[in-house]
């Protein structure tokens, strides 16, 4: 009890101080809502954050002050003041705050997508670039998707024999477990192989603590003592995973047998043994990327099919429309193959509007390496600098009726998922953008399209459209609240 109390006072001292010389120094920082002492403004901060953010721009602005704890924030919710960070200043914001969960689970935050903006992260970015994430590499990887898209067309189908609902949601989490574990390890986990409490649920449990708010990451001294017992379990977590780790890479070190296929450990081993990294390389930092690797690339994709699919239930007419694409350039004699994706211009669209409204991460978060002045406004070094994703992506001077699915508003638009275009961000933009964009944007566009060509859809017990439940469930990627469920009906010719 003493401790806490010493940590309270000791909070209120630094708050009180803080202030003290921010009157002092009379910076003008951005608007924002009054905070209250200590918790700044975590008490205004929800389930669903983007959205509370959102709310909260629409009266202070895109350029908005918050106080997170102690930590000075600022978010970035219209496509010009998003534009300033990720382009004008991204050299100053492409830093990554501390984060209590990498510290434990990343080997003290060694992996790419946590560590701070300098030479570790740019030589780290550039050997994943180029190693792991190449055009090359990616096709090689082009039989296991097919592969493992085809094994999923199969169960589906018998579902469809006996027509009862399938478990969307589920059917596509697992593909794409199935197609990072093959990408990363060079095989697929059952359950039971990580811990006896199953590969995926124990992967999930990371992602959901690392997305917890943790004290000690708004309130840094705080971190040692724990308080909400995240970091004990993240430390017993991160103890899982690396003896699972070793027991795999020791398999690679061991085996004699030559991959056609190298996997990311290959790969990564054989440059660490080479010596050739030309920085600091150990068996930490393959470790650190590894992890990086499986769960930057199993739920992102996952969750971005999962509301692509919701959004076409929910609309069948664009539904139907897609699939008239494919019957054009597919027909109905066989399954879709990679190389007619860039035929497929209205799954683009489709792809484009669902990603604008359903983000997996609609909250990007960096940090400032220095003190800077932003259209008059000061920011701190050290600032906690989010790019509201979402907000942007709805921003009523962007795009028309926002809230609406339309895939036919890209008809007459130059705006692509790349980056380049600061209303639509589900990739990121600059110096921190997403290196795996492209196996990404192939990975979703091969499901999305083999699963409407495939199969009819129709949603279970008779539930309309307008019915279905849209609620979201904010994380490191944000996912449908609730499972989706559909009855498929085969509908190829072969
Ligand atoms: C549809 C799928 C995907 C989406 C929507 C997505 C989205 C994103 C976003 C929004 C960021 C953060 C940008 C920022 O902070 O400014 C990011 C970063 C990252 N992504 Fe992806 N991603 C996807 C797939 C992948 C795949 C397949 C991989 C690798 C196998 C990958 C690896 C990474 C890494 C390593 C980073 C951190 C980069 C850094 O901090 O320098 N992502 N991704």
């Amino acid at each position: 009890m003493a401790l806490i109390w010493t940590t309270i006072i000791v909070a209120i001292v630094i708050y009180m101080f803080n202030k003290l010389l921010n009157i002092k120094n009379r910076k003008k920082l951005p608007p924002g809502p009054w905070g209250i002492p200590i918790l700044g403004h975590l008490h205004l901060i929800g389930k669903n954050p983007h959205q509370d953010f959102a709310r909260l721009a629409k009266k202070y602005g895109p350029f908005m002050h918050i106080q997170l704890g102690l930590v000075p924030t600022i978010v970035a919710s219209s496509p010009e003041t998003v534009e300033k960070v990720l382009k004008t200043y991204d050299h100053v914001f492409a830093s990554r705050p501390h984060h209590e969960a990498s510290q434990h689970v990343c080997y003290g935050q060694r992996n790419l997508i946590f560590s701070k903006y300098g030479s570790y992260w740019r030589n780290m970015r550039k050997l994943c670039t180029l190693n792991l994430l190449s055009s090359q590499k990616i096709n090689s990887y082009q039989p296991s998707r097919k592969e493992e898209v085809s094994l999923l067309v199969k169960s589906i189908k018998r579902a469809a024999h006996e027509h009862v609902a399938v478990d969307l949601s589920a059917n596509i989490s697992s593909l794409n477990a199935n197609l990072s574990c093959l990408m990363v390890f060079g095989k697929k986990f059952m359950d039971e192989d990580l811990d006896k409490r199953g590969f995926k649920s124990i992967v999930q449990e990371v992602v959901h603590l690392a997305a917890t708010p943790n004290l000690g990451d708004f309130f840094p001294f705080l971190g040692v003592l724990d308080l909400q017992g995240i970091t004990g379990r993240l430390k017993a977590l991160s103890k899982v995973f690396d003896e699972f780790l070793e027991k795999i890479i020791e398999e690679h070190v061991q085996s004699k047998e030559h991959r056609e296929t190298k996997d990311f450990i290959d790969t990564m081993m054989e440059i660490m043994q080479s010596g050739e990294a030309g920085f600091e390389f150990d068996r930490r930092h393959v470790k650190a990327v590894l992890l990086d690797m499986l769960m930057a690339s199993m739920d992102t994709s996952a969750t971005s099919v999962e509301w692509i699919l919701t959004e076409l239930l929910r609309h069948p007419h664009v539904m139907k429309k897609l699939q008239k694409e494919l019957e054009e350039v597919v027909g109905l004699d066989r399954m879709v193959e990679e190389s007619d994706l860039e035929n497929l211009n209205y799954l683009d669209r489709v792809i484009k509007e669902a990603l604008r409204l359903h983000s997996a991460a609609p909250l990007l978060v960096h940090e400032s390496i220095e003190d800077c002045i932003v259209d008059g406004f000061f920011v701190q070094k050290g600032s906690r600098i989010i790019v509201n994703v979402y907000a942007a992506q709805r921003d009523t001077n962007a795009w028309p009726e926002p809230d609406k699915f339309l895939p036919e508003r890209f008809v007459e638009s130059s705006v692509d998922l790349l980056g380049h275009d600061f209303q639509l961000l589900p990739f990121g933009s600059g110096r921190r953008s997403c290196p795996g964009m492209q196996l990404g944007i192939i990975i979703v566009r091969l499901m999305v399209a083999q699963l409407v060509h495939c199969f009819d859809w129709e949603l279970p017990n008779g539930m309309q459209p307008s019915e279905l439940d849209m609620s979201e469930q904010f994380g490191v990627v944000t996912c449908r609240a609730k499972h989706l469920m559909a009855i498929p009906t085969y509908r190829l010719q072969l």
